[in-house]
């Protein structure tokens, strides 16, 4: 095994993991896998180009640029970050969203001619595509990987941005006939990529309500926590899987996004055993400062006390 590729370790792995599974998650794994299996067996994809990475064909060049320089300096030149925790930039070629706009649609063109049923992306939407499940994953991991990972390391470090091991890659879909809006919620993910890959439309922003464990899901958000972003063909937007965020209504034209949900097995090991997650809920960092406020009054009373004691 140790001369063998990184690919085939990782298989090996995954397999003994796998018999370490209880049984109904490997009948799902096992399920899933053959699910895969018969699409990836029958579709034809249409633009081969986009099954591997191939950087400068797919991105925009200063965020190729960007991602070789490896700073935090160099991120924040070609990032807004317009209100805390969401970050927004050029990510792509008008050519490679294009090319991804066709192939979704070739491979939603097989889906209705073979009559096949699909699995949507989440329990959220009645469109969409996986696009893991029929042949994109390994390139959406290089993505991950050489992408994301070291701009969430920078930005998103306290929720497990540097540790980003797997993912999920859909497209969603709306407009007439398709998806609306979609709902308050916080994402299966770490941290979200999401991209805006056309077409023309009207509507759709993003909502955004603050970030919050899972204990403070459900609280209100605070005003400066209340943002609205308006989606840009080409553009990426990237939070925090926990940023509470919807998306409005689009009421013309045709949206589709790119969605990678990016996730951390340690990250998610480590919170198990944690309590405070102050770093990132802004309601736990809420409630940290208004005990060291409570505390900090309550120290000044005393000592006025003591003061107060002393010179009588
Ligand atoms: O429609 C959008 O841009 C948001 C999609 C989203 O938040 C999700 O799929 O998790
Ligand atoms: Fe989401």
């Amino acid at each position: 095994m140790l001369s063998v590729s990184r690919e085939a370790k990782v298989q090996f792995m995954r397999e003994i993991l796998l018999r370490y599974l209880p049984q109904g998650e490997q009948t799902r794994a096992q399920r899933h896998r053959e699910y895969r299996q018969k699409i990836i067996s029958n579709y034809q994809p249409l633009h081969r180009e986009l099954y591997a990475m191939h950087p400068a064909t797919f991105f925009a060049p200063q965020f190729l640029k960007a991602i070789n320089d490896n700073t935090e300096e160099s991120f924040r030149s070609i990032m807004s970050e317009p209100s805390p925790g969401v970050y927004t930039f050029e990510m792509f070629q008008p050519h490679f969203c294009e090319l991804l706009l066709h192939e979704v649609e070739n491979f939603e063109n097989w889906v209705n001619e073979a009559k096949f049923r699909i699995m949507r992306p989440n329990t959220m939407n009645k469109f969409g595509a996986v696009l893991d499940d029929f042949g994109l994953e390994t390139m959406l991991d290089k993505l991950m990987e050489g992408f994301i990972r070291p701009i969430s390391k920078v930005f998103f470090s306290e929720v497990g941005g540097s540790t980003l091991d797997s993912h999920h890659g859909f497209v969603v879909e709306y407009g007439k006939d398709r998806d609306v809006d979609l709902g308050f919620h916080v994402d299966d993910s770490e941290v979200t990529l999401n991209v805006c890959l056309g077409k023309e439309f009207s509507g759709g922003e993003l909502f955004f309500r603050g970030t919050r464990c899972d204990k403070h899901v459900n609280t209100g958000s605070q005003s400066e926590e209340i943002f609205d972003y308006s989606h840009v063909p080409g553009k990426a937007v990237l939070h925090r899987g926990r940023h509470r965020h919807g998306a409005r209504a689009t009421t013309a034209g045709h949206r589709i996004n790119l969605l990678l949900w990016c996730r951390s097995s340690i990250f998610r090991e480590m919170k198990k055993y944690q309590k405070d997650f102050s770093s990132w809920c802004g309601e736990c960092n809420r409630e940290k400062n208004e005990r060291q406020r409570m505390s900090i009054a309550a120290t000044k009373l005393e000592l006025l006390r003591r003061e107060g004691e002393s010179t009588t």
